[in-house]
């Protein structure tokens, strides 16, 4: 996807992208390439593959979503910034924390922000099991987002806790949704979610399948979740 029909869609859906937001964007592609050069950030890296399956589907929650003013957003595993740096381009009043458990990833999101002048964000080294057990974060989310970090049963229960009620939880996901839709419902349920809605569509020009699925915040999660670190992975809620 080059820059103009990066541009051509965005409009489409209604995104208005301004010079200094492309000039970010072409920041944010240079530094990741640079530094990718060093540690291991992402396995794509041609400029048009970035555009289209980093920075564009990174905001394809914003097409059925409104993030609005300065919400609080916490990206549970957001690796290099995917999705909410892209969204924090996007929409700059919005109030970014990430958390990833490779410091590495952190050191880069540091520079970048730099990079991009970037205010309102916050990242932070740490498992999302202890994270979402910390009295500052736990239900204080408006927003919280994931992309590729689990499957839906894990990655509610890394999730769900950090949202407030009647916050939500957008979780970004590839062709394999259906299968782990049928297997998070409970997780979802004990966790204080409740399905809002699905939303499936293809990533233009290459066509690969994806789902965002829409999960509200409706009560309070038990204390016991998250569990501790790995536990999540290795006995998912059922
Ligand atoms: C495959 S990468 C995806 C990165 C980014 N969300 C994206 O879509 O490009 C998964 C990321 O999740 C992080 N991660 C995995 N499990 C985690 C956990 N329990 N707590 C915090 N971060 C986690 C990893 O360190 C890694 O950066």
């Amino acid at each position: 996807m080059n820059e103009e029909l990066f541009i051509q869609l965005l409009k489409e859906k209604r995104i208005e992208i301004n010079d200094k937001q492309l000039k970010q964007f072409e920041i944010y592609y240079s530094t990741l390439v640079e530094w990718n050069e060093k540690m291991n950030l992402t396995a794509i890296t041609a400029k048009n593959e970035v555009y289209l399956k980093h920075f564009y589907d990174s905001l394809t929650p914003a097409f059925y979503f409104p993030f609005e003013g300065n919400m609080t957003v916490c990206d549970v595993g957001a690796g290099a910034g995917f999705p909410s740096l892209p969204l924090k381009i996007i929409f700059p009043e919005l109030q970014v924390t990430i958390v990833d458990s490779l410091n590495k990833r952190i050191t880069f999101l540091d520079h970048l922000a730099k990079q991009l002048n970037l205010q309102g964000v916050n990242f932070y080294h740490d498992r999302a099991e202890t994270f979402g057990q910390n009295k500052k974060f736990r239900e204080s989310f408006d927003i919280v987002t994931a992309r590729a970090v689990a499957r839906l049963s894990v990655l509610s229960e890394l999730c769900l806790p950090l949202a407030k009620v009647g916050g939500t939880f957008l979780a970004l996901k590839g062709p394999q949704f259906q299968e782990e839709e049928k297997d998070a419902q409970s997780a979802i349920h004990q966790l204080g979610g409740e399905w809002n809605e699905v939303h499936a569509f293809a990533l233009p020009e290459e066509g690969s399948e994806r789902h965002l699925a829409v999960v509200k915040k409706i009560k309070t999660t038990p204390k016991r979740y998250p569990r501790k670190p790995g536990i999540p992975n290795k006995s998912p809620i059922s």
